[in-house]
């Protein structure tokens, strides 16, 4: 079984790396994840200076996946370029990731300039959760906000580009926002973000999971597969070829990351079981999809990708 992964001309030894936010915060977690299994990671991310995020408990492991409100804590954009500018010069390190979260438009301008201005030759990630102008929902939900991001956003930035959105829920959303994504050279998307403020209630305490925001927090784990598949397919039959699809959320067996593979997905990120297994899942997901694959007679991924049978 061959578990390699191509996705805009770069190829990976797995279709398997870390979803953003998810042990990828300092260099050592960095290193980690470079030591491991993964086929390739994405760094935590960044503001374009230090941000120390919310009061803490901003995380927590529940049994069915993770409710968080993080509030973007980072080391700030620089400490993590540099990082993926000393790495690409290394060999046998893959195309790496670096993501962006501006907390307004104009900071994500300056951010993608610094990084078009500089070396780096993976792939940048813009994280379009970013908030808005207060009052408005986020910016992946204001598809004038997004159409105005993206406009300036290629306007500035030569480098590959992907964007990382948030779940959508009604099928006439699947249709504006992919026709706004198809307007534009984007390398690839990367669906889901956590599922936004949920809220998690332990019967015994009455009480919320975490200090932030009265307990809301973007849910993620068990609680999002459904959604996670649903986005990850209904973007691939409505976008562009030229735009792969990073498939997130949800997987915690070889059999889910088989699953988002199956409804379109070119790469496949792991938050939650992540957090709660560290950085040897990838050998436990990596072995578990290969004897998945086995068990099917596939030798290659292009045997069954983006290949899910309507009844
Ligand atoms: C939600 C934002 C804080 C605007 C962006 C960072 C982020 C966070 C976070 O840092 O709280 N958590 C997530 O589950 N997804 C995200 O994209």
């Amino acid at each position: 079984v061959n578990l390699s992964a191509t996705f805009q001309n770069h190829t990976f030894a797995n279709p398997l790396m870390n979803a953003s936010g998810v042990h990828c915060y300092t260099t050592t977690q960095l290193d980690e994840l470079l030591a491991s299994s993964a086929g390739t990671l994405v760094t935590k991310s960044a503001t374009m200076a230090y941000r120390q995020g919310n009061p803490k408990p901003r995380y927590r492991s529940l049994a069915l996946g993770s409710i968080n409100s993080m509030g973007l804590p980072n080391e700030g954009l620089p400490y993590y370029l540099d990082y993926v500018l000393a790495k690409q010069t290394q060999a046998d390190v893959p195309t790496l990731f670096l993501s962006v979260a501006g907390i307004s438009m104009q900071e994500d301008l300056d951010m993608l300039a610094q990084v078009d201005q500089s070396d780096f030759n993976g792939f940048t990630e813009l994280n379009l959760s970013c908030p808005n102008v207060p009052g408005k929902p986020q910016v992946a939900y204001d598809f004038e906000a997004t159409e105005k991001m993206l406009d300036s956003a290629f306007k500035l930035f030569h480098k590959p580009l992907g964007v990382k959105l948030p779940p959508y829920f009604d099928l006439a959303q699947f249709d504006i926002v992919a026709k706004i994504l198809n307007q534009y050279p984007l390398a690839y998307i990367n669906t889901i973000n956590s599922v936004g403020n949920g809220l998690y209630i332990d019967v015994d305490s009455e009480t919320v999971a975490i200090k932030p925001k009265g307990g809301f927090g973007g849910l993620g784990g068990a609680y999002v597969l459904p959604t996670a598949l649903a986005n990850v397919h209904a973007f691939r039959q409505r976008l562009n070829d030229s735009i792969a699809i990073i498939g997130t959320g949800g997987v915690q067996t070889g059999a889910d990351v088989f699953a988002h593979i199956l409804a379109g997905a070119d790469l496949v990120q792991v938050g939650t079981q992540l957090a709660k297994d560290g950085p040897d899942v990838f050998a436990r997901l990596t072995q578990e999809l290969s004897d998945v694959m086995a068990q099917k007679d596939y030798h290659n991924l292009s045997d069954f990708k983006n290949n899910l049978k309507e009844l």
